[in-house]
């Protein structure tokens, strides 16, 4: 394609804490401005209840974020560059569902709801549905239903059914209120084009196909199905949908009351959106073999392969196989980590907690901001033996294989001379062995992997957790150069939307991004890791066990 004039495309990135903006150039794929906004009222701490594994966010949080962050990417760009923006595409983190009325407005928009946590967002690491989750698998083996065979066996308590029905059985006064649910990445979608209408807005194949058991053979769960669960639930399924979009489908176009708040032209395309992992393994130009890890608080494992090479198989254990939810055409898969990030972030506010009485100052900042840097600079320079510390890390559940948000974390091997960068360490080696049994595991469910490409948070600011995780999986890992590789798949999408490209795959040729380093593994090390990942699968199944002692 020859460059005849500039054209730009937006991708809107909602991650767990902000959105990111990111304004691309169609024709090469430069990275020509970005925004980022933090949610507010998010950032405060608002809605959550951290011991209940209760996470909300509130609707108010992703529209002013929107805003900000637009308008900040837009400030670097020239009049005449913001009217050669032609599309738009939003990719958000999932399964965050809302209750919406017929509207399709979230009913913490209604002033009647304004504060309450059921009426917001529930973003996907809220874990307060465990029980309705168990609900959900008991009456699909009881009914001998084919619902999960397409989403890797289990549902999870992190998905919408799950989430939507613990509001209906915990908060009748919502759920009377509550016409229809809507997934945040369709929600945004809907909002700028004009169409929330529940019926009527388009929905995400990628959110649907992994989070709503929707599959193009039985469409949802049938009526009878949801209404044995939760006489609401199945009357909410005629205002939900049958039809689901890849997100190569224009939705609509930009409406001129949101072309006005958000200082974009009216009436460019937005594409449909979808989650944002698999918007950042398009970012990251994902082809069948190649594993794109999306590294951050938790992550997410995207694989895709042609439909042939997969033909009946339905892959156990993992977080779904949709036809089209990366790519149009492909199959996607999806397998994770519920904590990763998390995980180091939470033994920081472990440590932290013998600073709770000392008041707020430069000082304490400086300690707390530099507390994963230091933990990291100590723990690199120890060497791992197969004496060393073994922790497991399912801290916040397990996502893949075999969903259970229920087991925990644990830690094995302590002394009186364990040291703070000595668990740190462990910790470390334990997301890197959580990432190994997915990776086993999906080979051994005939997945074909031949490289790991690395994106998100953790993959440009921590190379120790890189490096160990190279040495774990005995595997090089690439780290893809862009800085916001969720936004810019989502740009891809738009691109495609706006009639600039037939589709994905070409638009990721020629606004792909390269790979900026590599991690190669330490044959010495990696001997030593198979030892300590044979005492975490020992340390593994202790925890199976104490959790059936809780059950
Ligand atoms: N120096 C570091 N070493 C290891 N982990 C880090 C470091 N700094 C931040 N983190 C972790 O990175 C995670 C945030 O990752 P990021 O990709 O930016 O966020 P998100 O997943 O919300 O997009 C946090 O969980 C934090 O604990
Ligand atoms: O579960 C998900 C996808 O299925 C989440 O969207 C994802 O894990 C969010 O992670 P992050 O905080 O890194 O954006």
């Amino acid at each position: 394609m020859i460059e005849s004039d500039k054209k730009y495309v937006i991708g809107i990135d909602f991650g767990t804490d902000s959105c990111r903006a990111l304004i691309v150039n169609v024709y090469n794929g430069d990275e020509v401005a970005v925004g980022v906004s933090f949610y507010s009222r998010w950032k405060e701490g608002l809605y959550c209840d951290v011991r209940n594994n209760q996470y909300r966010q509130h609707p108010l949080d992703y529209i002013e974020s929107m805003e900000e962050a637009i308008h900040a990417a837009l400030s670097d760009l020239a009049g005449e560059e913001i009217a050669s923006i032609c599309g738009l595409c939003f990719d958000t983190t999932g399964s965050t569902p809302a209750l919406v009325d017929c509207d399709g407005i979230p009913l913490a928009l209604n002033p009647a709801f304004v504060e309450d946590p059921d009426a917001m967002f529930i973003l996907w690491k809220d874990h307060t549905a465990v029980h309705e989750a168990k609900q959900i698998n008991t009456l699909i083996k009881e009914r001998h239903l084919d619902y999960l065979i397409y989403e890797g066996g289990t549902y999870s308590s992190e998905w919408v059914w799950s989430k939507v029905l613990h509001v209906l059985q915990t908060n009748p006064k919502v759920g009377d209120a509550a016409y229809s649910w809507v997934e945040h990445c369709d929600w945004m979608t809907g909002l700028v084009v004009g169409n929330t209408v529940p019926e009527k807005m388009y929905r995400s194949r990628c959110a649907a196909g992994h989070k709503a058991m929707w599959h193009e053979q039985w469409s949802l769960p049938s009526e009878k199905f949801l209404s044995e669960l939760h006489p609401k639930l199945g009357a909410m399924l005629p205002h939900l949908y049958t039809k689901t979009y890849t997100s190569d489908t224009k939705a609509g176009v930009l409406t001129a009351e949101w072309a006005d708040k958000l200082g974009l032209p009216e009436g460019i395309a937005v594409a449909v959106g979808a989650i944002d992992a698999h918007m950042g393994a398009v970012g990251a130009s994902i082809t069948p073999g190649v594993l794109v890890r999306i590294i951050g608080t938790s992550t997410c494992d995207i694989l895709v392969a042609d439909k042939k090479e997969i033909e009946d198989r339905c892959i156990e254990g993992i977080c779904g196989q949709v036809d089209g939810s990366v790519i149009p055409g492909l199959v996607g898969f999806e397998a994770g980590q519920s904590a990763f990030g998390d995980i180091y972030a939470w033994f920081k506010e472990v440590l932290a907690w013998g600073l709770k009485s000392v008041p707020d100052g430069e000082m304490k900042q400086k300690i707390l901001d530099g507390m994963l840097v230091e933990l990291t600079r100590e723990a690199e320079a120890i060497e791992p033996t197969h004496r060393s510390i073994v922790a497991l890390d399912w801290l916040n559940g397990r996502r893949t294989p075999d969903a259970d948000q229920n087991v925990t974390g644990a830690i094995a091997g302590l002394t009186l001379g364990s040291h703070a960068p000595e668990i740190f360490r462990a910790l470390v080696e334990a997301t890197a062995f959580g990432s190994r049994c997915i990776v086993e595991h999906m080979k051994e469910q005939g997945l074909r992997i031949d490289s790991v490409h690395a994106i998100g948070g953790i993959s440009k600011k921590a190379p120790f957790v890189m490096q160990t995780l190279a040495d774990v999986l005995n595997m090089p890992i690439r780290v893809v150069r862009s800085e916001q590789t969720c936004a810019l798949g989502a740009a891809m999408f738009a691109a495609v939307a706006a009639g600039i490209y037939p589709d994905v795959s070409e638009a990721i040729q020629y606004m792909g991004t390269d790979i900026e380093s590599e991690y190669r593994p330490e044959e010495k090390r990696h001997i030593v890791y198979e030892n300590l990942y044979k005492k975490y699968l020992e340390l593994a199944k202790l925890s199976e066990n104490i959790k059936s002692i809780h059950d």
